[in-house]
């Protein structure tokens, strides 16, 4: 391969590796392969910064976090020994000392806990159970909507809908009718980190901090490894290698390429590859989801509003300014507002003006607080991570009957074009601390490729028909393999009977069938 890149290092190639984009995933994949002594890597970043989603923000005097605001989960969660590691500065955050408003002004505190109580929060304890046990046995996948409606839980009001829409939605941004009920992973990371606990970053050096600091471990301010402003838009493999090409016309010359770009990104069809990517691949890609979330923060030179953490409003109108942070809680005397809204109710509102949008939220308070002055604000912020081409959106969510074999796609390389990113970590997907794990994984897949040359020529999919690893599943099946990451491949053999239950002689008739199968399997 040739080298035309304009700034390279003379080399055949510019680099064993090119690290496509500067997020924590791209950033702790680089400071890995550096710490196993693997130094040719060059990192292309389409921004003019690293953090990728992680981007502190000024309003007034304040740094507040326009992407990434929480550690979701404390105790052992590695993303909390980096926040340790580097000093981070944070809060506990206390989602109980909540105030509620509906429609026209009224206190409904009291109504919202009372339904909290005796409804969505064992709902909510039934899904999670369900979720358990439904793994235990294989069931098929199912909708965290379906499995509160079995806990017993009807929203049937404004203040229902809230109570929902903060524990799920605020969560997912996506509602409980399209975010999968069996692949929802989080709670069990939380037990494995022996926690229920989540912290709110108010460091004024900004939640970033944290990926600056991984990156000034392994590589000094000006050197060339770390290229900004560099968007890719071409991605091409040969034999020879692979080439990547940028917006400006500079194309890098690489062995192996790490792609870390958002789903979202990817889905959008960004950055072109050649040959196209496998259909087994694009379709990983394009059925996992990318939520949209937006923070707006509002700065007011009085504070009027209750002192609690959370201020919730109980709207006829779901997902409209309901959920608001006093930020005057994490930066005490900032007198800061920060207010949440997931889905398409983003797309509409980054189409509009930052004034259209402060006068929108502006009435939704005047509501909530009708016996209030609600002036103008002094200063506000509005990030807009949906339109931005580097990002198109906030995190990753896992639909309604997405497979595990098909994530495994979505985690697979092809060919020496390596994927990951937060949306490819099973049990902490959409988060930080997946970003991180994400690509302690792939380094390992990379480090594997180096020292086997060849190893990786093939383009092959991924094995098929994974399935958890368990007592039931290997009843179930005959030939297992399991891999390090819990699942089971069973390439060959067929379903038992027992999951047919047509007829008792049926299920005797195919018993014999699947023993002569498994038989023949034996001995081949
Ligand atoms: C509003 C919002 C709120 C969030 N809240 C939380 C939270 O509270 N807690 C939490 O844990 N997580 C949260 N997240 C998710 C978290 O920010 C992400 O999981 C994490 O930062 C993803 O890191 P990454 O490196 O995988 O991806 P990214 O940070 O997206 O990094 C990818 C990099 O690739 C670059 N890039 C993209 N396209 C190109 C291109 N064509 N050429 C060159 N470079 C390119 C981008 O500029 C970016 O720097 C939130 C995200 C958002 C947007």
């Amino acid at each position: 391969q040739q080298n035309t890149s304009q700034n390279g290092p003379a080399t055949q190639k510019d680099a064993t590796i090119l690290i496509l984009g500067a997020g924590m995933t791209g950033i702790t994949a680089a400071k890995t392969l550096h710490d196993k002594g693997y130094r040719n890597f060059i990192i292309l970043e389409g921004s003019n910064r690293i953090g990728g989603r992680i981007s502190e923000t000024q309003i007034g005097n304040y740094i507040v976090e326009g992407g990434a605001a929480w550690i979701h989960g404390s105790g052992t969660n590695p993303l909390l020994t980096l926040a340790k590691r580097f000093n981070l500065s944070y809060v506990a955050t206390h989602y109980e000392d909540y105030g509620v408003r509906d429609g026209s002004g009224r206190d409904v505190t009291d109504e919202f806990a009372i339904r909290y109580n005796t409804s969505f929060g064992p709902a909510f304890k039934y899904f999670k159970n369900y979720t358990k046990e439904s793994r235990a046995i294989s069931r098929t996948d199912f909708t965290i909507r379906s499995a509160l409606l079995m806990g017993g839980w009807r929203p049937q009001s404004a203040v229902d809908d809230l109570i929902e829409f903060f524990n799920i939605d605020f969560s997912y941004a996506y509602a409980a009718d399209v975010v999968s009920g069996l692949h929802a992973y989080i709670y069990e990371a939380y037990d494995a980190y022996n926690t229920t606990d989540d912290l709110t970053v108010n460091d004024v050096r900004g939640y970033s901090h944290i990926v600056r600091s991984l990156h000034a471990e392994f590589i000094s301010d000006g050197d060339q490894r770390l290229r900004l402003n560099e968007v890719v838009t071409d991605i091409e493999q040969t034999d020879e290698g692979i080439v990547v090409r940028t917006k400006d016309n500079v194309t890098y010359s690489a062995d192996h390429v790490l792609v870390t770009f958002s789903i979202g990104v990817l889905q959008n069809n960004d950055v072109r590859f050649s040959p196209p990517l496998p259909a087994w691949k694009r379709e990983a890609i394009h059925q996992f989801q990318q939520a949209l979330l937006m923070h707006v923060y509002v700065q007011f030179a009085e504070k009027f509003w209750d002192d609690h953490e959370f201020i919730l409003y109980a709207s006829e109108r779901r997902n409209y300014f309901n959920i608001w942070h006093n930020i005057d809680k994490t930066l005490p005397g900032s007198k800061i507002l920060q207010v949440s809204v997931v889905g398409d109710e983003v797309k509409r509102l980054e189409r509009l003006k930052d004034t259209e949008i402060i006068s929108e939220l502006l009435s939704v308070l005047r509501t909530m607080y009708s016996d209030r002055t609600v002036s103008e604000p002094i200063a506000y912020n509005i990030p807009r991570w949906y339109s931005n081409p580097l990002f198109r959106g906030a995190f990753s969510n896992w639909p309604p009957g997405y497979t595990i074999n098909t994530f495994s796609n979505l985690q697979a390389p092809v060919g020496k074009i390596f994927f990951a990113g937060e949306y490819s970590d099973r049990f902490n997907y959409g988060y930080i601390q997946a970003a991180y794990l994400s690509a302690l994984r792939v380094v390992d897949n990379i480090e594997e490729c180096l020292r086997k040359p060849g190893a990786c020529d093939v383009t092959t999919r991924p094995k098929e028909n994974y399935h958890e690893c368990n007592d039931h599943t290997r009843q179930m099946y005959s030939a297992n393999q399991e891999d390090e990451d819990g699942t089971c491949s069973f390439d060959e053999c067929p379903v038992s009977s027992s999951s047919l239950h047509l007829s008792p002689d049926f299920d005797i008739f195919i018993s014999k069938l699947v023993i002569a199968f498994l038989l023949r399997c034996f001995i081949l």
